[in-house]
């Protein structure tokens, strides 16, 4: 597998301190409110159990399973929500947990759902954003990354449902998508 990476963008260390400083963060902004944590599955499941152990006040877990960008590296535009979080959520204080902001219509899609349903707040939580590549305008409440316009895949982040347990983040290689050359 590593040998379909043409770069290292954050190494497990990188992404340890990042995470760590994001879960402080968050630990002091919700004491006492017992947030509802939802992660966006699947690309973000590797980041929320890293984050969720690194909030050291009591929450709750939930997940969501929704997809917009199937086996390609461009959003369909459509967003399909695969499994729905369990339980009611009016009162209580959201944390959205994601992976990456890219275009923003997952997020947005998802956020205006979530709203619609009574939230007494909803935070947005993610790990990589790429500003240049944003269609709707989505807030970030807590951010670990600002990237290029790149395809990134490893820490949970898929191409064509591969690389996810790759433990950095990095770009692949263009013969993996089928281009010519390396
Ligand atoms: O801002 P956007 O352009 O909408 O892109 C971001 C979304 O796309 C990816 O999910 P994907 O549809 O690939 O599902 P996955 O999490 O199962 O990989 C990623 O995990 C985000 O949820
Ligand atoms: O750069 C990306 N990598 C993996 N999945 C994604 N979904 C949106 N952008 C990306
Ligand atoms: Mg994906």
């Amino acid at each position: 597998m590593r040998d379909d990476i043409k770069e290292v963008y954050f190494t497990e260390e990188q992404l340890r301190d990042k995470v760590r400083e994001l879960g402080a963060r968050i630990t002091e902004d919700y004491r006492g409110k017992n947030p509802l944590i939802v992660s966006v599955l699947k690309g973000s499941y590797i980041f929320m159990a890293d984050l969720t152990r690194a909030i050291d006040t009591p929450c709750n877990v939930d997940f969501m399973v929704v997809s917009s960008y199937g086996n390609g590296t461009k959003t369909s535009g459509e967003v399909q929500i695969i499994k729905d979080i369990a339980q009611p959520i009016d009162g209580r204080d959201l944390l959205i947990v994601e992976d990456i902001l890219d275009s923003g219509v997952t997020l947005h899609y998802l956020m205006q759902i979530l709203a619609a349903r009574g939230a007494n707040s909803i935070r947005l939580c993610t790990l990589l954003s790429k500003p240049e590549r944003r269609k709707i305008d989505v807030n970030v409440d807590y951010l670990g990354f600002e990237i290029p316009d790149e395809f990134v895949v490893g820490y949970g982040l898929d191409y064509a449902e591969k690389y996810r347990n790759l433990p950095y983040i990095g770009i692949l290689k263009p013969h993996v998508y089928g281009g010519e050359g390396e």
